[in-house]
């Protein structure tokens, strides 16, 4: 049970939102977020902390929802305004490819406290969410997964990827650019009004990338750490375009003396040309008395390593799933996309859940998409494809090839080469990437 709608003998629901600190429900969202830090190992976050993060939230429009225990505990455990369960949620939009977005019900802060776990709470918070988010118009939910056998039950399917890379920067790293802008030092304290402007731009150009949340600006200007504190170590470089204008920035920091090779990491590279993009990595691989630059949240389609002279300057490691994509409404998900190729397609959708169950038309003519449902009368059409809506998730972006999925079994195809006509019409134009974690 964790829908606020529902009694429940055990547990009750609550939805609020962030508030300032002369609010009297303050405390309450205090009480979530430690609860939040709590499910996920973090370190007690003192007062300062919780309202930094709360303003923050607020900045985002959050909603928060808690699971409460209805019984007083006994002596000395947790008070009951502590929520055993925490669910958050947030809107942005959703770059869908060929510059369409799709407003999006981003979930976050998902926790239950050990000693509930297995209760079925987690199940409770997500139908009544998906519920809900589906009556709001919502066509498509959208996470980052802690563990990755958690969510598909729920529907959600892996639609994009990241790696971490290690470039060696030393006397074998040349790029093949003849740079057309130019790179500059600043004060990484401009990033807090840089930062999403720039982002702005690159979220137009890439699908597959959400809106990020406010705290991003904070963390890679390093006006804030994740305890809080100022972060001294971030450095910055603007790129600045033929026109002048920042189109580009990187914020990093050296690894310290001790790390060997000499190690810059990366903490956010953003780019909104491809020239700004190789002439960062040309600055990065400038930099004095460092062999190596390494990246935690790299693209997995990156020009970097084909613009290199010697592409194994960059190896690349742990490789995983970033972005999971729930369709809640499949006309609606399918409509907002335009075509890497024109098509029709039956596709058949099973999902546990029922929202995104039945049989659609898809086809794209000419840019024109029309989408339908296929069941009954004159209507009836058999599928070229059936995939259950996880499967949906993953290919709508692009980033997962149909084909490979039906040869994993998870995608049946009924006409000859549907999967591989699916994977053409669902191509977006860049390859997909998400920039945003939350
Ligand atoms: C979007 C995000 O926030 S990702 C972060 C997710 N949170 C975490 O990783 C924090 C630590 N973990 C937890 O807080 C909890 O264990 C949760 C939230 C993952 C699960 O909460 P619970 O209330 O125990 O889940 P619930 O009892 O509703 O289980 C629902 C189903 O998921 C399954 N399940 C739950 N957790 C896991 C898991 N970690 N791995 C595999 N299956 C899982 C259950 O077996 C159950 O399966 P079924 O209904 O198909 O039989």
């Amino acid at each position: 049970m964790a829908d606020p709608k529902e009694t429940n003998e055990k547990y009750n629901v609550k939805r609020f939102r962030s508030v300032e600190k002369e609010n009297p429900d303050y405390g309450q969202a205090r009480d979530w977020l430690q609860a939040v830090g709590f499910g996920f190992h973090d370190e007690q976050r003192s007062d300062e902390l919780i309202d930094k993060i709360l303003a923050m939230y607020q900045a985002d429009n959050r909603e928060l929802t808690g699971v409460y225990v209805n019984e007083e505990p006994p002596l000395h455990a947790l008070n009951p305004g502590f929520p055993v369960a925490t669910f958050g949620t947030l809107e942005n939009n959703l770059n869908v490819g060929f510059g369409q977005e799709l407003r999006t019900r981003q979930i976050t802060a998902v926790t239950v406290r050990g000693t509930h776990r297995r209760h079925g709470i987690l199940r409770g918070m997500m139908t009544a969410d998906l519920t809900d988010a589906k009556d709001d118009g919502f066509a498509m939910a959208a996470l980052t997964a802690s563990e990755a056998s958690i969510y598909g039950r729920f529907g959600f399917g892996v639609a994009t990827f990241e790696r971490s890379i290690k470039v060696d920067t030393g006397p074998k790293f040349r790029i093949r650019h003849e740079p057309v802008g130019r790179v500059e030092i600043a004060d990484p304290r401009v990033l807090l009004e840089l930062a999403p402007e720039v982002f702005e731009r690159v979220h137009h150009r890439t699908p597959g990338s959400i809106v990020r949340q406010d705290s991003y600006r904070h963390h890679v200007s390093g006006a804030m750490k994740r305890d809080g504190s100022e972060d001294k170590a971030i450095k910055c470089a603007l790129h600045y375009g033929p026109d002048g204008a920042v189109d580009g920035y990187v914020s990093y920091k050296f690894a310290g003396w001790d790390t060997k090779p000499y190690t810059v990491e990366i903490v956010d590279l953003v780019a909104a040309t491809d020239s700004a993009y190789l002439e960062l990595w040309q600055f990065l691989g400038s930099i004095d008395l460092v062999d190596r630059v390494s990246w935690p949240e790299a693209p997995v389609e990156d020009p970097l390593a084909w613009a290199l002279e010697d592409g194994r300057c960059v190896t690349s490691s742990d490789y995983r799933d970033m972005l999971w994509l729930r369709v809640l409404d499949v006309p609606a998900a399918l409509s907002a996309r335009r075509y890497g190729a024109d098509g029709r397609l039956v596709l058949e959708v099973r999902d546990a859940l029922g929202f995104a169950d039945g049989t659609w038309e898809l086809t794209s003519d000419g840019g024109v998409v029309t989408v339908s449902e296929a069941g009954g009368g004159s209507q009836d059409l058999s599928p070229d494809l059936s995939m259950d809506v996880t499967d949906l998730g993953s290919v709508y972006l692009g980033a997962v090839n149909p084909v490979t999925l039906a040869s994993a079994g998870r995608i049946r195809e009924h006409t000859p080469g549907a999967a591989l006509a699916a994977q053409h019409m669902f191509a977006v134009e860049r390859p997909a990437h998400c920039l945003t974690h939350f």
